[in-house]
C-alpha cells in the first residue's frame, strides 16, 4: 500500500460539519408491494460544532433517519446534504458508532482503531503516533494489545467512539450507543464523550429514547412523533456547559427534563395504540 505522510492533527481541530436535512420521506415496500411510510417531511439543519439528539419512542424513525444520514438508506423523497454536498452513499466525512459495537472481532484495538488510517494510506509512524494520541484520549492505551472480546461494554464502546474520530469526520452519527451499558457505565461514558466533544467540536447528532441522556447531553433535542415519523418539537437546551452526571439533580435540568416528558408521552401512547 503506498504511505503519504501528513501533517500532524492537533486533537482540537475545528471540522466544518453543517448537516441540512430537507423534505426527507422514506418508504419501505414489504413483500406484498405494500408501500409503509417510516418518516415523512422531515426537515432540520444541524450547526457545524453543535451536539442534536433525536429523541423518540420505538419505532418512530429515529434509526432511519440517521441511517439516511450515513447513506446507508436512500431516501424516497427529499435530500440530505452534509458540508452542502448531497449525501448519496456512506462516506469518510460521517463517523458512525452503532449501539453493538462495531469493532472488528479479529483485530487488536490498536488495529482497530488505526483501520481508517491505514485505508487513507498514512504513513506506519504517523498511524502509530496517532493512534496512540487517541487512545490515551479515552484511557484505552494500556488495552492496545487486547482483542475486542476481551474489552468489556464501555472500552468497546471508548474503542469505537476513538476508531471513529480519528478519521476527523465532519459529523458523528451514533445510533443509542450506551444503551447496552450499564447505568453507571453509561453515565462515565456520557461524561466523556462530552468532554472529547468539547475537545473535538464535531457536530453529533445522537439517537436516544432516553430523556436524561437527551437533556444531559443535547444542545438541542429534536423530539420525533409517530405515524409517520416526523419532527414533532425541536427543544433548545440552554443548560451551562460543561455539564456533569450531577446536574441532572438540580431543578433546571428536572423541568427541562418534564418539559419534554410531556411532549413525549402523547406520542408513546400513540405508537402503543398500534
Ligand atoms: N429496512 C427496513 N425495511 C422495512 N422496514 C424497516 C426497515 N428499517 C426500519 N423499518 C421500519 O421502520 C420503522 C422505524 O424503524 P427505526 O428503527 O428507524 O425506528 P426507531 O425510532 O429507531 O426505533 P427504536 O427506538 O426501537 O430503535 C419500524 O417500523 C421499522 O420496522
Amino acid at each position: 500500500m503506498q504511505e503519504i505522510a501528513v501533517e500532524s492533527q492537533p486533537l482540537t481541530q475545528l471540522t466544518y460539519g453543517l448537516v441540512e436535512v430537507q423534505d426527507l420521506s422514506v418508504c419501505f415496500t414489504d413483500k406484498s408491494q405494500n408501500i409503509n411510510t417510516v418518516v415523512d417531511k422531515i426537515n432540520f439543519t444541524v450547526e457545524p460544532g453543535s451536539f442534536v439528539c433525536l429523541l423518540g419512542p420505538s419505532g418512530c424513525g429515529k434509526s432511519t433517519v440517521l441511517n439516511t444520514i450515513a447513506g446507508f438508506i436512500k431516501p424516497t423523497k427529499g435530500k440530505i446534504l452534509v458540508d452542502e454536498q448531497a449525501v448519496t452513499k456512506p462516506g469518510a466525512d460521517r463517523g458512525f458508532v452503532f449501539q453493538q459495537y462495531s469493532l472488528l472481532p479479529w483485530k487488536t484495538v490498536f488495529q482497530n482503531v488505526e483501520f481508517g488510517l491505514r485505508i487513507k494510506g498514512i504513513a506506519k509512524a504517523k498511524r502509530q503516533e496517532l493512534v496512540a494520541e487517541y487512545l490515551n484520549r479515552v484511557g484505552l492505551y494500556n488495552r492496545r494489545d487486547s482483542f475486542p472480546h476481551q474489552l468489556s461494554g464501555g472500552m468497546k464502546q471508548r474503542a469505537s467512539i476513538v476508531r471513529a474520530l480519528i478519521n476527523s469526520p465532519s459529523v458523528l452519527l451514533m445510533d443509542e450507543p450506551f444503551s447496552a451499558l450499564d447505568a453507571q457505565t453509561r453515565h462515565m461514558m456520557q461524561e466523556l464523550l462530552m468532554e472529547i466533544w468539547q475537545d473535538f467540536k464535531t457536530t453529533v447528532i445522537f439517537v436516544t429514547h432516553d430523556i436524561e441522556e437527551a437533556v444531559l447531553l443535547g444542545d438541542r433535542i429534536l423530539v420525533m412523533g409517530v405515524n409517520p415519523g416526523h419532527i414533532k418539537e425541536d427543544i433548545a437546551i440552554d443548560l451551562k456547559r460543561p455539564r456533569h452526571i450531577d446536574d441532572t439533580l438540580t431543578p433546571e435540568f428536572i423541568q427541562i427534563s418534564r418539559q419534554v416528558l410531556a411532549t413525549i408521552r402523547e406520542e408513546t401512547l400513540k405508537s402503543m395504540e398500534c
